[in-house]
Order: structure tokens, then sequence, then C-alpha cells
């Protein structure tokens, strides 16, 4: 039975999140046929088990070892940017590639120990990110309670269950699974806010391109005028479009960055493949995070995605190649 592990306790976005992506790449497992058989007995009759982690770099550390099949991890939300934990783990961890993603709509449950009202709360515990999406709802229906932060939405309802807190912040699925009170549902200061996860393991098998992929990659670059101008050259000639582009310090001196990249294609492309080379050849180091079938917003039409030009084709590269190469020949001949 392989572990698939996801930022816990049970009632997590993220948890949510994995029973999605759980369901999409591993079809034919006994979990994806029946979520509901994880616990108990049935344990021993199912392929793969989801299972909660404290923090999403105690879940790669576990990939990382082979301890675990994969890691269900948030990556980024529309409202408060992305998650630096998630993108500083991947970075302490042993190479892991993402094969999915799935974007899913975040409102927020605010849960209080059973018979609290809303005018006795004074603590309310959430994770940072849940609390930058809910900061003026807090503002204005509790302007007299302390936000403490917890490592997840679901901790946030355990500290509640404990009495270190009296309301958390939390995915509705936290409301099913905590024996609290609901004060409030539906909250979230952008109606439409959304939040991206992943799931991550050991590079293997690729998924392979569907036409709407994305391509993830931590570069390591130089201190030197126009470096950064020079990489996303490199990705604008080849037809590359970036879609994230996001800078981590890489905590060795002051002023010393790594950057994030996301590109709309497939490392199986020619002009991806392309682009990520000259990456390499211009950086100190390029870390392949993986090429997976994008997830789109709802509503989002396959035509919004910005198409590559003709000219970087696979085709064209490939005439391109053939026409050098027989140049070449010609005048070894
Ligand atoms: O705490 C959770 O429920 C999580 O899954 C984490 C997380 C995040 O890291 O952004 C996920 C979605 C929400 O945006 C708030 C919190």
């Amino acid at each position: 039975m392989r572990r698939i592990l996801y930022l816990g306790p049970e009632g997590t976005f993220t948890e949510q999140a994995a029973r999605t992506l759980v369901s999409r790449v591993y079809p034919d497992s006994t979990f994806g046929a029946d979520p509901t058989a994880l616990s108990g007995q049935a344990r021993s009759d199912v392929d793969l088990i989801l299972e909660p982690a404290v923090t999403v770099r105690a879940a790669m550390v576990e990939v990382s070892a082979g301890r675990a099949e994969a890691v269900v991890a948030p990556v980024e939300n529309s409202v408060e940017g992305s998650v630096p934990a998630t993108l500083d783990a991947l970075v302490a961890a042993d190479p892991i590639v993402a094969v999915a993603e799935t974007v899913l709509p975040v409102r927020f449950s605010v849960l209080a120990a059973p018979g609290m009202t809303a005018e006795q709360v004074r603590t309310v515990a959430t994770h940072p990110h849940a609390a930058a999406q809910v900061r003026e709802w807090l503002a204005r229906e509790l302007p007299d309670a302390v936000v403490v932060s917890t490592t997840s939405t679901a901790a946030a309802a355990v500290e509640v269950l404990a009495g270190r807190a009296d309301a958390a912040v939390t995915a509705p699925l936290a409301a099913e699974r905590y024996a609290l009170d609901v004060l409030a549902a539906d909250v979230a200061d952008v109606r439409d806010a959304v939040t991206s996860f992943r799931l991550l393991r050991l590079p293997g098998r690729m998924p392979e391109p569907t036409g709407v992929d994305r391509t993830s990659l931590v570069v390591t670059v130089d201190d030197r005028i126009g470096t950064l101008a020079d990489l996303l050259t490199e990705l604008a000639t080849r037809g590359v479009n970036l879609t994230r582009i996001e800078s981590r310090p890489t905590r060795s001196r002051l002023g010393s960055y790594r950057f994030f990249l996301d590109l709309d294609g497939h490392l199986a492309e020619r002009r991806v493949a392309d682009a990520v080379a000259a990456l390499r050849r211009r950086s100190q180091e390029v870390r392949f995070l993986g090429s997976f079938p994008r997830a789109l917003p709802s509503g989002c039409a396959v035509a919004a995605v910005i198409s590559p030009p003709e000219s970087v084709s696979d085709a064209a590269f490939a005439d391109a190649a053939a026409w050098v190469q027989s140049l070449q020949e010609r005048s070894r001949a």
C-alpha cells in the first residue's frame, strides 16, 4: 500500500485537492474507486492511502526517502500569491516533480467551540494564507479578536478543540470533520478566490503532453547585469509563454535569489526543451519541477491559452534541424 501525503490534519483544502488529484493520477487504484475505504480494517484492501502530514516539508522528505508515493501541496492563491513554505520545501527536498495540478475555489467556514457566540471570540486561529483572504471580514465581524497563525486551517480547528483558540477559519470540509459550531459559512473577501495545488513525486515517467501543459523550473542565476533579461529573451525567442515568475532568497546572503518559473508547454515539445537547455547554459543551476497538464480555472476555454507561433512548432524545429544537418553533411562530402 502506497502513501499519499497532504498538508494536514484532516479537513484542509489540501485534503480536498488530494482527493481530486489522486483519483485523476491513479484512476485504477482502489482509492480512486472508493475514497471512503481508507480507514480501519479497510486499509489493508486499498492500494493507496491518504495521510495527513504536519508540514509540506516533512511530507516531501518522506517522498524523497521513498517512504511515500507522493505529496499534495498548495502552490499559489489568487489573492495572497505563492505559498512560500511549499516553494522553499521544493528547493530543500531532493528533486521531486509535479505530475498534476488542480485549482479549487476557496471559501471559508468560521468554526467555534460549541456554545460560543461571536461576541465571546477573542482569538481566531488560521493559516496565514487564509487570514489574508478574510482580513476584511474579520475586521468587520470579529474586530476584537486576535489572529493566531497555525500550520493549516484544519490545525486551527484542532486548536479550538484543545481550548487554545476560540474560533478557527477553515475549509468547509473541517466543519464536517470536527465537532465545532459553524459561526459563519461561505466567507471570503474576494468572491472568486482560488488556490492551485500540485501532486508531486519522485522523477520518473512524465505525463504525456496534452497540448495545454505547464512546465515548472527553479533557476539560480549569477548576480550580473541583464541576467534575468537574458533568460526571458531565451523564452521569448522560442515562443514560450511565461505564466509566473517568483523570486525567493537563496538564504546564503542578502540580495541572492533563485527564480521559480512556470511556462506554458511540455518538455516533450522542441521549443520548450530548447528553451530549458538555453536556461541551463546561462545559469548556475536549473532544477526541473515537472511538465504536466495545466489546470484551467473554471470557465476558461482552452482557446484562451496563448498559442505559440508556427515558427516554433515541433515540425518547424525538425525541418530547420534537418536543413542544418544537410548543410553539414554536404560540407563533409
Ligand atoms: O490550510 C489549508 O487548508 C490549506 O490547505 C493551505 C492553504 C494555503 O496554503 O493557501 C490552502 C488554501 C487556502 O488558500 C488556505 C490555506
